[in-house]
């Protein structure tokens, strides 16, 4: 039988150390502040809205909220980022994805500056998380799964990891930061073939692809440990991920659920990225 594991304690020891940063700056007269651009009311988009505003304001991150209706254009879009990116108050700017019909991200991602750009939308961010150049600011959702894994002492080194999705947001940089941590990686997607078979070889198990509850036991192996990235909404307006807890929980060893598990650290991340983007804008 495995073992539920939770993002809080990763998030706790993150989130102590944020507080410490924070009131440095504050003694050097700095505020760190983090602007969040989201359009609509996106279920998910509001999930992390709420964690991130109820954890910085604990540590003292200035968080301000720029909500733009749902029909927005891309052009008053675009000039909205722009004076976001010359705001000299703020640090870091996340923007919620996926973007509505009408944006073509593949423009806007060039809009965002890469100094402030806490999630990598930025093509320049894209291409340090590739090189390995640690100035950048990799995706914080991934890099909260790194941090779950290295806190609850799972070791990657040589491992077989399995990443379930291949998405800018989740699982091409994921398995990039595995491949970085010396993980063997294999990805899957939509077209692999004998999916339930590849996965249930790995190792390690990070599944992020929108599906709720798509991953069973079937694709679990023996011992696995498996990192549940999905944010759902099921047919009870709940949360809950992409791998279905329960059943997987026999096979897996350790298992991150939903809520509660990734997304409660990939909030403190976006904390770190924020003091981080502060700290280099202001020469520290
Ligand atoms: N550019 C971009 N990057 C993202 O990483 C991104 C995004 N857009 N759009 C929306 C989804 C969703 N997402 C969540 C992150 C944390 C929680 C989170 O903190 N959840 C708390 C619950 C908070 C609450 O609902 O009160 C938990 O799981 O315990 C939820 C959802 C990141 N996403």
């Amino acid at each position: 039988m495995g073992q539920i594991i939770k993002g809080k304690p990763v998030a706790d020891a993150i989130t102590e150390q944020l507080a410490k940063d924070v009131e440095e700056l504050k003694g050097k007269g700095i505020t760190p502040k983090l602007t969040i651009m989201r359009i609509g009311e996106n279920p998910s988009d509001l999930s992390y809205e709420r964690g991130a505003l109820k954890r910085y304001a604990k540590v003292g991150i200035d968080t301000e909220v720029k909500a733009y209706p749902e029909n927005i254009s891309q052009e008053e879009f675009i000039e909205e980022i722009k004076k976001v990116n010359e705001d000299n108050k703020t640090h870091g700017i996340l923007i919620f994805r996926p973007l509505p019909k009408q944006m073509d991200e593949d423009i806007i991602k060039h809009v965002i500056s890469p100094e402030k750009d806490m999630d990598c939308f930025s093509p320049i961010n894209v291409a340090k998380l590739m090189s390995g150049d640690k100035t950048g600011f990799p995706p914080c959702t991934p890099t909260a799964v790194i941090e779950i894994l290295k806190h609850y002492n799972v070791d990657m080194k040589g491992k077989n990891a399995v990443v379930i999705g291949r998405s800018m947001v989740v699982g091409k940089p994921v398995s990039m930061l595995l491949l970085d941590e010396n993980a063997t990686v294999t990805i899957c997607h939509s077209r692999t073939k004998n999916m339930a078979e590849i996965a249930s070889k790995a190792d390690i198990l990070v599944v992020g692809v929108g599906k709720a509850k798509m991953v069973t036991k079937d694709y679990v192996g023996k011992d696995a440990v498996v990192i549940d990235v999905g944010i759902n909404v099921d047919e009870e307006g709940k949360l809950c991920g992409d791998v279905d807890t329960e059943d997987c929980l026999e096979r897996a060893s350790l298992i991150t659920p939903v809520p509660a598990g990734v997304g409660s650290v990939t909030t403190s991340i976006l904390g770190k990225h924020v003091i981080k983007a502060c700290k280099a804008q202001n020469n520290l």
